[in-house]
């Protein structure tokens, strides 16, 4: 039982002044089923933890007497308008979080000019989110086995107002998260996964050898899919693709010469422990790529000066992950506006500082890495 119908008094909300302020409040509403599934890393969690690590490491350089004045933090993906370049990364189960689940997330999308991507594993059907995202919205593919099963979710994103396809790549299993397994992670009755399954079917998944998620993933997802097969990808939507868990200079360029978009993530920490922090992937991959796709970067970001620095370094934009969680998790669709406000106004504060007044003056020059 998630503890959300207490609800975050909006003072508390109004109140944060910052990213951890709001996570304090996400947490405080979940129950220990739930804030376990958001909170965890693979393994050890090195990674986890690099992630944050690896922003807070690189220093600005930071240029002066710049007319500061008028900040503009606009920007645009694959042609969609940005008020700046943070959106929403896919995660599974925005229910656990909230009762209005995914259309409180795209809902705050849509307000803050922003962009939702939603999980193949959403408690909410691709229709219903479509309609309340109104078009600022990306669908997330885990492919199926079921390869026609895969292509009807594909139909019905693109029929939704999906404006990309973003096809995971680093997750052919998933990472060990070891406090799931220990607590047999499962899912509430009350939600399911309609895109993909049953709720009946979901309920039957054994849970004695560990997380229900993990169990079940296993006999779902397709692990055979190698590059060759993109071209078949390629051939069930008009879409544009992006490849999510790219942390290489050598699988970027693959994914430039077969017309794919990049984004550089290791899944927040939760596949290949010990997997290098997205931040330090990032200069290689922009560099392969040499403007050939649109480059995005998820993980560990929570504050403006990180991507500020995403962005110097040739990110187009970055994803929050477990950030917009804790601001579903607070306040529904008021917690994510606000934790895309507080972390867009960190953002512009960062680039007046820095001595850039358009996104196009955030160059490497300003990072020292
Ligand atoms: C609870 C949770 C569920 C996730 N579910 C998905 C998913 O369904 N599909 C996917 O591609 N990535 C998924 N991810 C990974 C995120 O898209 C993203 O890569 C990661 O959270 C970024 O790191 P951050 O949480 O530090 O921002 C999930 C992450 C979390 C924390
Ligand atoms: C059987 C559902 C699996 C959902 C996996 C979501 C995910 O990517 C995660 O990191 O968790």
């Amino acid at each position: 039982m998630t503890l959300h119908n207490l609800n975050t008094p909006g003072d508390a909300l109004r109140d944060a002044v910052n990213l951890a302020d709001i996570e304090a409040l996400g947490r405080a509403a979940l129950d220990r089923n739930a804030l376990e599934y958001y909170a965890s890393g693979a393994n050890d969690e090195h990674t986890l933890r690099e992630n944050r690590a690896a922003f807070t490491r690189a220093r600005l350089r930071p240029r002066v007497l710049v007319d500061v004045s008028g900040v503009d933090t606009r920007t645009s993906v694959l042609g969609l308008p940005l008020s700046s370049p943070i959106g929403i990364a896919p995660s599974a189960f925005h229910g656990l979080a909230h009762p209005d689940a995914e259309r409180a997330t795209a809902r705050a999308a849509h307000a803050r000019d922003s962009v939702m991507t939603l999980s193949t594993f959403s408690n909410t059907p691709i229709e219903t989110v479509g309609a309340d995202a109104q078009g600022r919205f990306w669908f997330q593919l885990y492919l199926l086995r079921d390869r026609a099963h895969s292509r009807a979710m594909l139909d019905r994103a693109q029929a939704a107002g999906a404006r990309a396809l973003v096809f995971t790549v680093d997750a052919p299993y998933l990472g060990r998260r070891e406090v799931n397994e220990r607590h047999r992670f499962a899912l509430p009755a009350h939600l399911g996964a309609p895109n993909v399954a049953s709720r009946d079917a979901l309920a039957q998944v054994e849970t004695d050898s560990g997380s229900q998620l993990a169990n079940y993933f296993r006999d779902l997802a397709d692990k055979t899919f190698t590059w060759h097969d993109l071209a078949w990808l390629r051939e069930q939507t008009p879409l544009p693709i992006i490849l999510k868990g790219i942390l290489t200079a050598e699988d970027a360029v693959l994914a430039a010469e077969h017309g794919c978009h990049v984004w550089v993530s290791n899944h927040g920490g939760r596949q290949l422990d010990t997997a290098i922090s997205s931040f330090e992937a990032l200069p290689e991959i922009v560099d392969a790529v040499a403007g050939r796709s649109e480059i995005y970067l998820d993980g560990g970001v929570t504050r403006g000066t990180d991507v500020l620095k995403a962005v110097a370094l040739g990110a187009r934009a970055v994803f929050l992950g477990r950030a917009a969680l804790w601001g579903l998790a607070a306040a529904g669709q008021n917690g994510v506006e606000r934790t895309l406000t507080l972390l867009e106004d960190e953002f512009r504060l960062a680039m007046a500082l820095c001595g850039a007044a358009r996104i196009e003056h955030l160059t490497p020059a300003l990072v020292r890495l």
